[in-house]
């Protein structure tokens, strides 16, 4: 539940006691504490770091955020919110302008050299920088002198969060813009080319079919989505360790729409008797033999293999002891998605096969911090304005099951650790 009269003192205090668990935890690991300097580590706690430093570093920055908007109150909501998307148009400017990547990562650069090298307007130059500085992106050592901070530098060289970057302000911002104008021409609609998406875009293809028609694009949402992929949240390990796949002994998995390969590589690294069937579109199905045999790792290969299906279409895998959709079904309709799982309901041997389903569970409102919630709800407003689809509660999972057919159990609802997707396990009730 929402606590609307929390107490700032306490707030407060609960943050000091956070924040002394995290120092505590920096001094006997000797780990650098945050800082915004260029070098500090990416990372405020490393990835090895126990749950309960964890668990501190999340509540804590929920505690900041609480005290600040308590404080801001409502005179300030509006003023505040200028500067978020003021900052969005900052970030883009600096992006699309090289800035970040023509700052020295060592040392500074006066205004005057980096607006030549960049042949931007000097001026324009600077208010922007300056704007970007006060969300910690580089700060002026010296009066007309600009260098990096730690996360200007994270971005400078890190390719894929540029691209992330420059994705999100100039494409994501023009689609979530666009959500009245869809409302309004297509109340209600499911289909995927009937979206703010398509109003932006100014386009009838869905989002799939569009992005193969503009290869920049293609290759902005690729390495978009290789960054997204790389965040703690939608780590592979949490499939690897958020099931009992010991368990299974040796077992076939068939990994629907499962891309080149990527789940299934971590999955057969970690389980020896497991092999893998990854079913995918044809082009994908290429890329996926691509990359298993650039790894060269026969113990791996052999157990993997690629075959071209459409998830629409009749499973040709029966009985199979595993079907897993991670990352699938979020994408289409609540019809799409009992159509995807009425074709693998028809293969499964009662008794010794299930469907995986790794997938985000949203939250009730308010039952978790608002730091966490308001990513899970990023990426539900993502999906609606892009896919016409959305991320779903547990309720409606099961409604969508129960739609697929009435036979479907879930058996168990597993969310890993740190994760932001769900694993569901779905048996035949015979
Ligand atoms: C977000 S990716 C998820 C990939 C993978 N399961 C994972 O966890 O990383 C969705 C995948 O669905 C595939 N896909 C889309 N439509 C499909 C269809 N009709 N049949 C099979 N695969 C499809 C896409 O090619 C894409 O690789």
């Amino acid at each position: 539940m929402t606590d609307l009269k929390p107490s700032p003192e306490e707030v407060a205090q609960t943050l000091m006691q956070d924040v002394q668990i995290l120092m505590n935890y920096y001094r006997t690991n000797e780990y650098p504490p945050p800082s915004f300097e260029n070098g500090s580590p990416a990372h405020a706690v490393p990835e090895n770091a126990p749950r309960h430093v964890k668990i501190a570093r999340d509540a804590a920055m929920n505690s900041a955020l609480k005290i600040f908007d308590l404080f801001a109150g409502p005179s300030q909501f509006l003023s505040n919110l200028t500067v978020s998307y003021q900052s969005l148009a900052c970030l883009r400017w600096l992006c699309h302008f090289n800035i970040l990547k023509l700052v020295p990562l060592q040392g500074d650069i006066t205004f005057d050299a980096l607006a030549a090298a960049a042949n931007v307007p000097k001026n324009t130059l600077k208010s922007i920088a300056r704007m970007a500085m006060t969300a910690r992106l580089f700060y002026e050592p010296t009066p007309d002198r600009i260098a990096h901070t730690a996360t200007s530098a994270w971005l400078a060289t890190n390719q894929p969060l540029h691209d992330w970057a420059l994705y999100i302000c100039k494409e994501a911002v023009a689609v979530a813009l666009n959500m009245v104008e869809a409302t309004e021409k297509w109340p209600s609609s499911t289909e995927t080319n009937q979206t703010a998406f398509n109003i932006a875009l100014q386009t009838d293809l869905p989002f799939f079919a569009h992005l193969k028609t503009r290869p920049e694009h293609l290759r902005l949402y690729s390495e978009y989505q290789k960054a997204v992929a790389s965040t703690e949240g939608l780590d592979l390990q949490h499939l690897v360790h958020g099931y009992d796949w010991q368990a299974l002994g040796k077992a076939q998995i068939v990994d629907v729409g499962g891309s080149i390969g990527l789940a299934s590589v971590a999955l057969a690294t970690a389980y020896p008797d497991l092999s893998f069937v990854v079913q995918e579109l044809p082009d994908v199905v290429k890329q996926g033999k691509e990359y298993i045999s650039n790894l060269k790792d026969e113990s791996i290969a052999s157990r993997i293999t690629y075959a071209t299906h459409n998830f629409f279409d009749d499973q040709p895998i029966i009985g199979a002891e595993v079907y897993l959709l991670r990352m699938i079904l979020h994408y289409w309709s609540i019809e799409e998605s009992a159509k995807i799982l009425r074709k693998l309901v028809s293969v499964l041997k009662p008794n010794s096969s299930r469907i995986l389903v790794m997938d985000t569970v949203l939250p009730s409102p308010g039952s978790v911090t608002t730091v966490t919630e308001r990513q899970l709800r990023t990426r539900d407003l993502a999906m609606l304005q892009i896919h016409n689809s959305g991320e779903r509660n547990i309720e409606d999972w099961e409604a969508i099951y129960k739609e697929a057919d009435p036979r479907l159990r879930v058996k168990r609802v597993h969310l890993p650790f740190g994760s932001q997707m769900s694993v569901m396990e779905l048996v035949l009730d015979v």
